[in-house]
């Protein structure tokens, strides 16, 4: 049963009731009426309550205040606070309480492999919060629907077999070249603007040549840049994304408090659900029914070239909802933005902060395909040494450090501990990517030692490198972000000379964490960058 349902019920019915029962009865008859409740609930608990899981302890943590539990001392980036209290409690799984919810945190990649594959069923829901419900036209996206749900399978399939299979991808492929090109276009014509001196601000670049990518690959548009053609409708694209990415950090009193929720005393829930979901429900409508008038126009005839007009073309007993098709829209562009970019972000700060292993990574690209043509989608297979590259960096940098909240709505057991009714059940993959039991020297950056093995992001056979997760709630853009990721890092890496601004020396580039959609370098990437192949390519 989706939890989601239970807790608002419950809020809004002790809101509607309070009052009238309040002047009911009179506190007499409340003080018998409640010493009634607590004996009854204490008889239960003692003689019927037959859950093996009651009897076993918490896991080890912070000892909560009353009320708010450790809701301020949890310190900033969270992945890195996790880490510290499991070193401090000498457990590989903490529980932290924040509010009235709980937190079961794991450390390990046998404790992973037990909420993601041995229990994965137990696991695999996700919490109710007030920014997924209304980020997700009430639960109706993949992301934050329960994996019970038969359409939540149903939406998992259709991006196995309809928009993320080769064959599809293979369709997208020279709009991925195209804006990969259009990104080395506007790089090099900065870097050769500006001359010797040049400095490039990474992020807002990849970002906006990230976007163009998935918003062309999705509803075939792009807002952003040289050349794009729609100004309201690119502005109220942007303040959408800008909006979604401001709500996503806020801390909700509801999701501690359930009970709160109906007052939203902060005002937070009032602002997603009169501005930001409407924004997003006009927006998506709109790309929804003009792109039906446009098959009209074409007769039917009109081939599928983006994932919308596959998912407007699907068979009458795979077809979705309008709402179904807005929130997994959203889903998909969410999904594909910030993690690519900050992928490519850190793995170029790590290059220049690494120069031999930028070496490296550059003969690779120029000993198989050259300098006299652009690196191409069917080069990656021949460039171990780049995707090694990748993988060293996620497993310092995974974009979704404690991956997206798993939870359990009844109570349950992990690792040897109980695991309360509702708690948020989070795996720390950052924390398993720098333990030394996990990883020879896991501070240093040496992408060397994936050559040595054949692990993968995905196959759910190792639980050490999770970046993309495991089990059902496995990112299913994987297949999309194996391409797009290490084209655009490679046609980055041959077309351009990167280092650190002068004065700086490459052990000076700033590695610091920050969490927003995702996880951050706190000081944006500037680099020296010089363009280095032909000018007519
Ligand atoms: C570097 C790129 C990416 C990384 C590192 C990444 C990582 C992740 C992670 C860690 C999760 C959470 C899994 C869990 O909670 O166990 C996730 C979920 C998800 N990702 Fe990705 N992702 C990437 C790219 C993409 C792309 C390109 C898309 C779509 C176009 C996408 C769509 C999704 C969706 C829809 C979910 C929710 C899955 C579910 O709850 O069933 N992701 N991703």
């Amino acid at each position: 049963m989706v939890p989601s349902a239970d807790l608002q019920k419950w809020g809004g019915v002790h809101g509607n009731m309070s009052k009238d029962m309040i002047s009911m009865f009179s506190p007499g008859t409340w003080i018998a009426f409640i010493s009634v409740y607590v004996f009854i609930i204490f008889l239960f608990r003692k003689f019927y309550n037959t859950n093996k899981s009651s009897s076993l302890p918490l896991p080890p943590g912070p000892r909560p205040w009353p009320i708010v539990g450790s809701m301020f001392q949890i310190g900033k980036p969270p992945h890195q606070y996790f880490t510290q209290l499991a070193k401090k409690y000498g457990s590989s799984i903490v529980h932290v309480r924040l509010g009235y919810s709980p937190w079961i945190v794991v450390h390990t990649p046998e404790l992973a492999m037990e909420v993601l594959k041995t229990r994965d069923t137990a696991f695999a829901y996700r919490p109710p919060t007030v920014f997924s419900e209304h980020f997700s036209f009430g639960y109706q996206n993949i992301a934050f629907r329960q994996h019970t749900d038969a359409t939540w399978r149903h939406l998992r399939k259709l991006c196995a077999t309809s928009l993320f299979t080769p064959s599809s991808l293979r369709i997208s492929a020279d709009l991925r070249q195209e804006e990969t090109s259009a990104l080395v276009s506007t790089i090099r014509s900065a870097a050769i603007k500006g001359g010797s001196t040049f400095v490039l601000k990474a992020r807002p670049i990849l970002y906006e040549s990230n976007m163009n990518m998935m918003s062309r690959i999705i509803f075939g548009k792009r807002y952003f840049g040289e050349g794009h053609s729609y100004g309201t409708e690119a502005a109220a694209f942007r303040i959408m994304l800008e909006q979604v990415v401001e709500e996503s950090g806020k801390t909700h009193l509801g999701d501690m408090f359930p009970l709160l929720r109906g007052i939203d005393l902060q005002g937070t829930e009032k602002n997603l659900k009169e501005h930001v979901r409407p924004g997003m429900e006009k927006f998506f409508a709109s790309r929804i029914s003009e792109r039906r008038l446009q098959h009209q126009l074409d007769g039917g005839i009109r081939e599928h070239t983006d994932f919308l007009d596959t998912l407007l073309s699907l068979k009458a007993e795979d077809s979705l909802s309008d709402i179904c098709i807005m929130a997994l829209l959203s889903d998909l562009m969410s999904g594909g933005s910030d993690t690519g970019t900050v992928t490519v972000e850190w793995a170029l700060s790590e290059l220049i902060a690494h120069p031999q292993q930028f070496l490296k990574v550059r003969e690779e690209i120029d000993s198989v395909v050259g300098q006299n043509r652009m690196v191409q989608e069917s080069d990656l297979p021949y460039l171990p040494y780049l995707h090694a590259t990748i993988k060293e960096t996620l497993r310092l940098h995974p974009p979704v450090p404690l991956l997206l909240p798993h939870y359990t709505p009844v109570e349950s057991h992990l690792g040897g501990y109980k695991v309360p009714a509702r708690s948020n059940i989070i795996v720390n993959i950052w924390a398993i990517g720098r333990d030394p039991r996990v990883w020879r020297n896991p501070e240093e950056f040496n992408p060397d030692r994936f050559l040595e093995t054949d692990m993968q992001f995905v196959g759910g056979k190792q639980f050490q490198l999770l970046a993309f997760s495991a089990g059902r709630r496995q990112c299913p853009g994987y297949p999309l972000s194996a391409i797009q990721v290490p084209h655009t890092l490679a046609s980055l890496i041959q077309a351009f000379d990167w280092g650190p601004p002068a004065g700086q020396k490459p052990e000076d580039i700033n590695m610091d964490e920050e969490m927003g959609l995702a996880c951050y370098r706190t000081v944006p990437l500037e680099a020296a960058v010089s363009y280095r192949l032909k000018l007519d390519l």
